[in-house]
Order: structure tokens, then sequence, then C-alpha cells
């Protein structure tokens, strides 16, 4: 049943491509004197769809990040934004509760107790209607709608419900786990149905995949085969509408193909790349180098303050160089930008907590007048000054627990066209995945972690410039641009890569109509 916030947009604005996140790219304030201000939302999602927006002259439907903000659909930066309202309690049941407190640390393989709670539950369900009714009530005939992420997994089926002639593709950004870990959720199983509601589930890394495919199976019993999944077709509407996917298998059943694949996202490389070449930008490089008083390395961490970002692994570790000397405090610097993310959700007030105790620990203990151990910055940096950063470190630390992609380290590699620096990259992040010549490290091995830190420190130029340059490559040739398209192309020829069961394969496109009429005999 459409909800009654936000009601349908006038039919004339309706939009060919859609795209639907929880969050949208910017925040918009408006002052006490009635002027209006931007804020770039946190995170990669937001990094990654940005340009790809720019480009596609489409609409971006999501929430402005302030709780029962009820602003008209505007533009910025060429992009047609149509906010959704969200209540104060739907940001603190369905945004901060179960989408950060339940699926969250669920996804991230309970690194964190997720919290199962029926009212959280209930408001998700809620405010994901909303969402599949505002898309619904812009998008087109016959349009494209890609909804993003583990905040709108019901939305695909919502959606098709309303919009049987939509195609709809969803991208989840952040890890699907094992079905030993998915299967304590109490809705289990609305989740999975919610999701085959689209025509291509894109995933960060072909394990996810996997594990979803396995989690159909096990749940639903549809026969799946590699990539593609087939789901018995219920509504008469659905064959109708979406003629191109509805095949036939055996026993004359009518199936929907869903394709559930990887798809890694990545980033703007070119204009990582561009930015670092101003020469503002190096200067401010320099500067930041100035400021930490010149040490001979200069090592750097960029997170959200997130749980899943291993960043009290890093600092165990520098700790632990820093007290058995074999790193000394007037030559080594830590730079950690924790950026303030989901701050009245528990988890994350303790993790602040824990983090700036231990950061206090280690400055007080091995500090001198001239040289801190680590300078903690807990902001949001613009985009420059991330570049700035970036080139101003000689080793970027990503110690991710779990994480979908990390783009901080594909930003690294992509601004570093001096073929420096090193990237050391755990294991659990999904940029791992390609960045393979990164010093790949398991952050809970601590010891391991400290071995990583001082090869990096002591690399050779040649072979920082070697594992540099091939990091490099791949991102430059996988970017952004490339990430979107491949998904978009798979969601709009669907007969592209689809290993189709064999009774499909004469005939992999079925007369709709006549099935119909047959089914109705
Ligand atoms: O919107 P927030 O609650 O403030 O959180 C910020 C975003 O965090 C997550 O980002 C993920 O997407 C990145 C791009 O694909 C990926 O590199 C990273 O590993 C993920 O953690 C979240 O998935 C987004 O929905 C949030 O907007
Ligand atoms: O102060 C900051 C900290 C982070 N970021 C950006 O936030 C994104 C973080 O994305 P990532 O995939 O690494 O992790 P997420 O926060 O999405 O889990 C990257 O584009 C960073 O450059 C930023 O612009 N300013």
């Amino acid at each position: 049943m459409p909800s009654s916030k936000n009601p349908p947009t006038d039919s004339s604005a309706a939009f060919p491509f859609v795209v639907v996140s929880n969050r949208l790219p910017v925040d918009r304030q408006v002052h006490a004197d009635g002027t209006l201000s931007f804020r770039t939302s946190p995170g990669g999602l937001v990094t990654a769809l940005e340009p790809v927006m720019r480009e596609a002259d489409g609409a971006w439907i999501g929430w402005t990040g302030s709780a029962d903000d009820e602003t008209d659909p505007f533009e910025h930066d060429g992009i047609h934004l149509i906010p959704v309202t969200l209540t104060a309690d739907d940001v603190e049941l369905y945004y901060e509760g179960f989408s950060n407190d339940t699926l969250w640390p669920l996804y991230h393989d309970v690194i964190a107790p997720p919290a199962y709670h029926r009212e959280w539950w209930e408001s998700y369900v809620t405010v994901n209607q909303r969402f599949a009714d505002r898309a619904a009530a812009v998008t087109a005939e016959n349009g494209t709608v890609w909804v993003q992420d583990y905040q709108l997994q019901l939305v695909p089926k919502m959606l098709r419900e309303q919009r049987p002639d939509l195609t709809i593709g969803f991208f989840n950004h952040i890890p699907f786990p094992a079905y030993g870990i998915y299967s304590q959720l109490p809705w289990r199983t609305q989740i999975i149905e919610g999701l085959l509601g689209a025509d291509v589930i894109g995933f960060q890394r072909t394990a996810d995949a996997g594990n979803f495919t396995r989690a159909v199976r096990r749940l639903l019993g549809h026969q799946t085969k590699g990539t593609v999944i087939d789901v018995p077709v219920e509504a008469e509407a659905e064959v109708k509408s979406a003629k191109h996917r509805i095949s036939r298998v055996r026993d004359d059943k009518l199936v929907r193909t869903v394709v559930a694949k990887a798809f890694p996202i990545s980033i703007d490389a070119a204009r990582y790349e561009e930015l670092a070449r101003r020469p503002d930008i190096q200067e401010r490089a320099r500067e930041i180098r100035e400021g930490l008083g010149n040490p001979k390395v200069v090592m750097l961490g960029v997170d959200r303050l997130d749980y899943t970002k291993g960043i009290g692994h890093r600092l165990k570790a520098f700790g632990e160089l820093l007290a058995d000397g074999t790193v000394d405090v007037e030559d080594v610097t830590l730079v950690q930008v924790a950026s303030p993310s989901r701050e009245r959700v528990t988890a994350y007030q303790n993790l602040r907590d824990e983090i700036e105790l231990t950061v206090g620990r280690i400055n007080g203990d091995f500090g001198t007048i001239s040289h801190t151990a680590i300078s903690y910055l807990h902001h949001g940096y613009p985009r420059e000054e991330m570049v700035a950063l970036y080139l101003a470190a000689d080793v970027m630390l990503v110690t991710a627990l779990r994480d979908g992609m990390n783009l901080v380290a594909k930003e690294y590699v992509a601004s570093r066209f001096d073929n420096d620096g090193v990237l050391v990259l755990s294991e659990f992040a999904g940029a791992s995945d390609e960045l393979r010549t990164a010093l790949r490290v398991n952050p809970h091995d601590i010891e391991g972690l400290k071995e990583s830190i001082l090869q990096a420190v002591a690399m050779p130029k040649s072979e920082r410039s070697r594992r540099m340059r091939a990091m490099r490559k791949r991102v430059q040739e996988n970017d952004v641009a490339r990430w979107s398209s491949s998904f978009l192309a798979t969601l709009t020829t669907p007969s592209d890569g689809l290993a189709l069961p064999k009774a499909n394969k004469a005939a992999p496109v079925i007369d709709t109509d006549a099935a119909l009429d047959e089914a109705a005999e």
C-alpha cells in the first residue's frame, strides 16, 4: 500500500533512469538567514555513484540525512535529486536500528553482535515501501530503476509488484554473509524474496554472490546455475510485461531469470589523478608533512569511525612497534582520519571511546614535545584534502576486518601518479581481490601486521614502484564508469552471459501471450 509521506510527484516528471539509495549525495542545509548550502554525504556509495549520475540523465531518490526534512525535489551539480522523508522514528528504527544495528553487523560477519527487534523490522518494511512508492511514481514507462544497498533490500519486490513494466537492478555495497551467519536473521526469507524482485543483483565479490545464491537454494529451493537463478513466475502481469526474461523450464513452468553476480565497484580514477597533479594540492601535501614535523615516514589511515575498519588492530600493531623500539616516534608518524559515522548507535559510541582511549595512551606513552605518534582527526574532509593526504602518505594502512570494497584503497592508488607509496591492504576488504600487489595482511594477526608495516617502511623504491604501477593499471582500467556500464549492460541485455538451463537453450525466450493462454486452459 502506498505510504502517505512524499506523495507521488506529477506524472510529467517521469525519468527513464532512476537510482534509489538510502542517502542522497548531498545534505541540503537551510541556514537561519534563508541561505542554502550542500554538504557531501559520507561514504563510498556516494563517491562511486556521483560520477555515474552526472553522466546519466536520470533522477536520484534518497534521504537528505536529516529527520523530518520535507525538501522538494531539487537539482544539484546537474543531478536531479528526489528526497524521501524519514521521520525521527524512522531514523531510529529503520536506519540506526534495522539497517545499522541488525543488518550491518550481521553482513559483516557478526564482528559486533546484531540486535533483532520486531519493531525495527516493521519500520524497515514501512520505509522500504516508501522508497518503492517514490520510485514507482517518478519512473517512466518501461524505465530502469537501480536500487542500492542493504537498507533497501525489499524495494525490488515492492517495486515489481506496482510496476512490472520496469527493469530493476540491485547492487549490494557490503558483503553478503555465508548461510551459517545469514540464517540467524528472523526475516531471512522475506529479504531474499525482496531482492529476487530485481532482474540483476550485483555484489562486490564473487564469494558474496555465491553466498546469496546458496541462501536462495536453501531457503526457497529455486534452481540456480552459475550466476542465473530461476524464479517461478506468479503474477500474470509479470509475464506480460517482462517478456524478455521469461522462459519455460521443465514441467512447463514459467520462470523469470535473475542474475546474481560480482561487479566490483570502483572510483573515477582519472579525476583522482587530475586532482593529485594540481600544484595547489601538491603544495598542500608538502604543508601536511611539514606540519607533522617532516618525519621520515608518514603512515595514513582513512576510515569512517566504524568497527568493521580494524582501526583498533592497526593502532595495536603501531603501538607495539613503538613499544618494542622497532619504530621511532621521531621517524614515523601515523595520521588517522576517523570520520564521524552513525553516532547515535551504541556500538559506534563504544568504538569511539575505545579508539580515543588507545590513541591517547599511545601518544602519552611515546610522544615527545616535537613529535606526536598519532595525529588523530575526528572529521570528514573534502576530496581535495583527501588527495593531499594520499600524496603526503608514504604508507597507506587499510586493515578492515570486513569491508564490501574500500574505495580509500583505490583512491590512494589512483592519486599516486608518481608510482610511489605502499598500500598495506586487508585481505578481508573487497579491494584485495583486485589489488594483488598490495602488501596483503590478515589484520587479526598482529605479528603479521607489524611485519608488513615494517616491510612497507623499509621497501626499496624499485619495489614500491613495481607494485604501485600494477595496481594503478588495474584501477585505471576498471574505473567506476566500467563498473556501472557493465552492470547496466547486464541489466538491459539479459541474454548476455546468461548460462541458461539446458531445457531453455533451444528457445530461451517464449511467446508469453501464448503461454498465458495455455496456462488459462
Ligand atoms: O550512509 P552512512 O550510514 O553514513 O554510511 C556510509 C556508507 O557506508 C557504506 O559504504 C559501502 O559502500 C562502499 C562503496 O561501494 C564500499 O567501498 C564500502 O566497503 C561499503 O562499506 C554503505 O554500504 C553505504 O550504504 C553508506 O552510504
Ligand atoms: O574525511 C573523509 C573520509 C572519507 N571520505 C571518503 O569516503 C569514502 C569512503 O569509502 P569506502 O569505500 O572506503 O568506505 P565506506 O565509508 O563507504 O564504508 C571515500 O571515497 C573517501 O575518500 C571523505 O571524502 N572524507
